[in-house]
């Protein structure tokens, strides 16, 4: 691995997450680099979502380091949190939109906590991610409930990226879709993690996603970050889920579906 050519926005070390008697996570670590596209894989209840909500700020582990974009998130003043906070945005599996308040109403929640920001600015910028996330200009008059579950999920992206952020998390984003609906998900993930060097992290059981998109990928099992890497070093990892994943009837079909990635620059990713 030629880490110093690499830099770690997201540094895990040690984690434990425990809730009551049950350990989800014990003695986690993971590093990610900056632009790369990270699927974090594993079986239902292995903690992925913890995994993504602890790094997000969204729930405090019971031990362990993160850093953020060299930020210690535990010893973080209430200002530096709010800072980085602006520096990464989330999106939910549903989109968990704000259902009173229409998309480009949603999309300017996050500017809401820039001071000072002019609102026909704020406007225009979210419209301007409203566009970027693929939904027509006019989905920006209209109501969550107005729209279908692709749209809902693109407008959460677009929430996500209200800020410009430097980190995307993604939870489930293909979930729920239609197979093009899905394809479309995954090209505009790629697309927007190229332009704009955007770091994704996806948590995902979409084995079309870790073929088309992913540079990186991470397995939890065991409690902890089994084993990351390409693609193809997946393949050839000998541990019963780990194989059975990536060679199960589903996995075959996803390789044969897709047989490259779709990312524009391969240099210097992966482990
Ligand atoms: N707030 C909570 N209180 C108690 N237990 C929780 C809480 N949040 C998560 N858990 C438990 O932690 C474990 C991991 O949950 P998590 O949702 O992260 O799994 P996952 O890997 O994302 O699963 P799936 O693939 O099914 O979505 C589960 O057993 C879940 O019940």
């Amino acid at each position: 691995m030629t880490t110093n050519t690499k830099d770690p926005v997201i540094r895990l070390c040690g984690i434990r997450n425990q809730f009551g008697s049950h350990v989800v996570h014990d003695g986690l670590d993971l590093d990610v680099y900056r632009g790369e596209i990270l699927g974090v894989v594993g079986g239902s209840g292995t903690g992925k979502s913890v995994l993504l909500r602890s790094i997000a700020g969204l729930q405090t582990p019971t031990a362990g380091e993160i850093e953020v974009l060299g930020t210690n998130v535990r010893t973080a003043t209430e200002d530096q949190r709010q800072a980085l906070e602006r520096r990464w945005g989330v999106m939910f599996q549903d989109g968990a939109l704000f259902s009173s308040l229409n998309v480009r109403e949603n999309v300017e929640v996050p500017m809401r906590s820039v001071p000072g920001l002019d609102p026909e600015l704020r406007r225009q910028m979210a419209d301007l991610k409203i566009s970027l996330s693929g939904l027509p200009y006019l989905a920006g008059d209209k109501f969550p409930s107005e729209l279908s579950g692709g749209m809902r999920k693109r407008a959460g992206l677009a929430r996500a990226l209200a800020l410009d952020p430097e980190i995307v998390f993604l939870d489930e984003p293909t979930a729920g879709l239609d197979p093009i609906g899905a394809a479309e998900f995954d090209t505009l993930t790629r697309q927007l993690s190229d332009t704009m060097g955007l770091t994704v992290f996806i948590v995902t059981h979409d084995l079309d996603t870790l073929h088309a998109i992913c540079d990186r990928i991470a397995v939890l099992a065991e409690k902890k970050v089994l084993v990351t890497g390409t693609m193809a070093e997946m393949m050839q990892v000998d541990h019963p889920w780990v194989h059975e994943y990536f060679h199960g009837p589903r996995a075959r079909a996803a390789m044969d579906a897709i047989p490259t990635k779709t990312k524009t620059n391969p240099d210097n990713k992966g482990d």
